[in-house]
């Protein structure tokens, strides 16, 4: 297939309507665009109004699965049913290839210039243009980027493990204050339309257990008391430690009964039995009780720093009556 005198008429057109600035004073000869084509690593094609390829280049030919000696004359779409039935070049991801060509139709040819990403059936990436002519000639290249795309990947993996990071405490595996703080913040406006309530929770005299027990012993009861604390919310409520002893619960939907429920459920697990701690080969039971502040988002808070201020006073009060037990600030009607 000797298409190259077309090929290089077309890039004498490319360069005369580049106008004043002159990039190229001089085309390359046949012979040595068809080197270079034929050298590269990039693919290049070029197909006729009627999408019959007219010319593809070494490493193109290899994508579409065609050998240099073929003589056949395959339109795009013989091709890519070709690769489709052999598994190689583009990556098609559907049961019917004939859904994958009418739609790659509608946008061949749609603009006289457009890019796109391909993937490949042995896992290369390429930024593929194509560039069409007022006559329907469309020219085609394709630069492989599949270390970018996989650096890219990589980046996009770390960044959200270091998200992940950032809002996760550490021990419990919850969210942290900050996490807790901007998740709440962000759904404030919806939370004031709909009930929802902050409870804080503070542990009572936990001085007194990493004192008695040892602070590794202390961690494990934290570690323990967050899980008691998962298995009695519902999956919508965020569970944070906002502190080292101190916990947040944001129930949304829930009123001041169903907020009450769930504080009298905790405390009640907590009474039954003490929490079972295994460090290094030693068994502790850790008896742990907790004091409660109840705060609702329908009351005169207005944002959340006013919601948790109000619950801290709540939980100050709940000490203040003795601990283990939960105050919850008046409710609005
Ligand atoms: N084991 C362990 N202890 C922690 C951690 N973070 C904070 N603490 C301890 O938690 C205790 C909190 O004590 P205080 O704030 O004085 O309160 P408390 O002893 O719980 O007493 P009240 O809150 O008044 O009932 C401190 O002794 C901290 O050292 C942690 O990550 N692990």
């Amino acid at each position: 297939m000797n298409f190259l005198p077309q090929l290089h008429e077309l890039l004498r057109i490319l360069n005369a309507n580049i106008g004043e600035i002159k990039i190229m004073h001089k085309l390359p000869s046949h012979e040595h665009l068809q080197v270079y084509f034929e050298r590269s690593d990039d693919l290049f094609g070029w197909f006729s109004p009627d999408d019959m390829l007219l010319y593809a280049n070494a490493r193109l030919r290899n994508l579409f699965n065609l050998s240099s000696r073929d003589q056949r004359k395959l339109s795009f779409a013989e091709i890519i049913r070709d690769c489709f039935n052999a598994q190689r070049g583009p990556l098609i991801e559907t049961d019917c290839v004939d859904d994958w060509l009418q739609h790659a139709q509608t946008k061949r040819r749609s603009a006289p210039h457009r890019r796109f990403q391909l993937d490949t059936t042995d896992g290369r990436w390429y930024m593929v243009s194509e560039t069409c002519d007022t006559a329907g000639y469309l020219f085609m290249h394709g630069v492989d980027i599949t270390d970018l795309v996989d650096r890219t990947n990589d980046l996009t993996q770390e960044q959200r493990r270091l998200r992940r990071l950032a809002n996760t405490d550490a021990l419990t595996g919850v969210f942290n204050r900050r996490a807790f703080v901007t998740a709440i913040e962000n759904h404030f406006e919806q939370v004031q339309r709909d009930p929802a309530c902050l409870i804080l929770i503070d542990i009572d005299h936990f001085k007194q257990i990493n004192d008695d027990f040892g602070h590794p012993t202390g961690d494990q009861s934290l570690v323990r008391l967050t899980e008691i604390f998962s298995q009695h919310i519902r999956p919508g409520d965020t569970l944070a430690r906002i502190g080292g002893d101190e916990f947040a619960l944001f129930l949304r939907g829930a009123t001041g009964k169903a907020a009450l429920d769930v504080t009298a459920r905790i405390r009640k697990a907590l009474q039954k039995k003490p929490l079972h701690i295994e460090v290094a080969d030693k068994k502790f039971d850790v008896c742990i009780r907790c004091s409660f502040g109840i705060a609702f988002s329908s009351t005169t808070a207005d944002n959340f720093e006013n919601l948790y201020s109000q619950a801290d006073d709540a939980l100050i009060e709940a000490k203040q009556k003795g601990r283990n037990q939960a105050v919850a600030q008046a409710e609005s009607s």
